[in-house]
């Protein structure tokens, strides 16, 4: 029944495009500072200032468990976590401004215009 191969194949393709977009993501971190979660050895205090940590490793966890039911799922998580940088760190700092430059390529990679046509290509 197509119908029923449908329903089974989504979270695959979601799976498999949420990995696609995520390892552009984690190729422009070249740090690594996002690559894993940040503690209060690294970052003083950090546990009681930010109240959601999240980074690329649990993120995909999330994607592999299938914790996100679409990209705009995904982009949340993805801004809260660059956003948790410019909350923690000051303006001035490289965490600061490597959150910031991410923000920006993953808001375009994650745009309307580009997941249509990741869609469309997905035929
Ligand atoms: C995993 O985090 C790090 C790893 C290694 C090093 Br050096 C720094 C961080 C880090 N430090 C601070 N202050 N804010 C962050 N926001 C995301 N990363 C960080």
């Amino acid at each position: 029944n197509p119908l029923l191969m449908r329903q089974a194949d989504e979270p695959t393709i979601l799976k498999g495009c949420l990995k696609y977009i995520q390892s552009i993501l984690q190729r422009k971190d070249i740090n690594g500072f996002f690559a894993y979660p940040v503690n209060d050895v690294i970052a003083p205090g950090y546990s009681s200032i930010i109240q959601h940590p999240v980074d690329f490793s649990t993120m995909l966890t999330k994607i592999e468990a299938e914790e996100y039911h679409s990209v705009m799922d995904y982009k949340k998580d993805f801004e809260l976590m660059c956003n948790n940088a410019m909350t923690y760190n000051r303006p001035d700092t490289i965490y600061y401004k490597e959150a910031k430059k991410l923000l920006y390529i993953g808001r375009k990679q994650m745009s309307k215009e580009k997941l249509m046509i990741m869609k469309r290509n997905l035929g």
